[in-house]
């Protein structure tokens, strides 16, 4: 590659304001955002300005067909672009939250990514118990897949393939087993990613992209808890949440918030045990949380 050839390449590995791409012969390279733009994120597909074997600079992104955040207090970072699928781990122990598990599903929903909600240790005795609570998921249409990541890794593979998968769940819940199960030498590349991007601190702030074959990849995002719902208005909410979505437009007041309003489907609903109360809960927090924000 000459120095200065503009190309295309995909960020593979971003932290703050450095990035690794590659290119489509699978050259890597670190490169910087020009300027203070530094919106990018793992699975970017960037336009590059190639300076000479190492370097590059970023000159823009192309179009995302999904882009998803993390959201910390006030701000949204980018975390990862262009996913088709968001596989939210869980596990019996520690005990998971499903709020968590919620607010994931609805930040999938927002942006057209299929969730698949992974259960796994369920070789642990306290797993019926963790079972019986993705029943609910399960009723909702969503894909609960048992796993034992530590035993079998195989049961996950068709779910992956062809499609750009991230990684999410609590501390604990297994991402790591499961990321070195698919990539036995992930490890390796994870601690020369560390290297290049931090001058050798080790951190697991940042987002990677594994190739687990020509089709099929995996963005683990160490430490995600949440995603941000930046896009979402309040009134596109419940419209993401498949048991409260069933009764819109029930409602005698077609800008109803859902909260004190007389004639409430969804409060109704709620009263007679179709809504589980959690969830209308869980609304009414995000709800809360878009306006402080926008107020913010
Ligand atoms: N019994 C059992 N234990 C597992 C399984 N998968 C992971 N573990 C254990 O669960 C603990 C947490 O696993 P990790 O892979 O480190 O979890 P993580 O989600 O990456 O956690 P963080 O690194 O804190 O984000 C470890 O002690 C694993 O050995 C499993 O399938 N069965
Ligand atoms: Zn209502």
């Amino acid at each position: 590659m000459n120095a200065n050839t503009a190309t295309t390449a995909t960020i593979v590995a971003s932290h703050g304001r450095a990035y690794i791409v590659e290119q489509a012969d699978g050259t890597r390279l670190s490169a910087s955002a020009r300027g203070k733009k530094t919106d990018y994120a793992c699975g970017d597909r960037v336009r590059i300005k190639v300076l000479n074997a190492e370097q590059a600079v970023i000159e823009g992104v192309e179009p995302r067909s999904t882009l998803l955040y993390r959201s910390d207090q006030w701000r949204e970072k980018l975390i990862a672009a262009n996913v088709t699928q968001l596989v939210i781990v869980a596990a019996p122990v520690p005990s998971f939250s499903e709020e968590l598990i919620g607010r994931c599903l609805i930040a999938a929903e927002a942006e057209d990514i299929a969730p698949l909600i992974v259960l796994n240790k369920c070789d642990l005795p306290e797993a019926d118990a963790a079972r019986q609570k993705m029943a609910f998921w399960r009723a909702l249409g969503y894909r609960v897949l048992e796993l034992s990541a530590q035993q079998q890794i195989a049961p996950l593979l068709p779910y992956l393939q062809g499609q750009t998968s991230v990684l999410v769940g609590q501390s604990g819940m297994g991402k790591s087993t499961i990321t070195n199960a698919l990539l036995p030498d992930a490890r390796a590349r994870v601690n020369e990613i560390s290297v290049a991007l931090d001058s050798g601190k080790h951190t697991t702030t940042h987002a990677t992209l594994y190739h687990l074959d020509a089709a099929s990849h995996l963005i683990d995002s160490p430490g995600l808890q949440s995603f941000g719902l930046a896009h979402v208005t309040a009134e596109a909410l419940p419209g993401l949440m498949p048991d409260l979505r069933e009764h819109l437009g029930g409602c005698r007041f077609h800008n109803c918030r859902h909260r004190a309003e007389p004639g409430c489907a969804l409060r109704a609903a709620t009263d007679q045990g179709t809504i589980r109360p959690d969830r209308l809960a869980l609304l009414h927090r995000l709800q809360d949380e878009l306006a402080a924000a926008a107020a913010y």
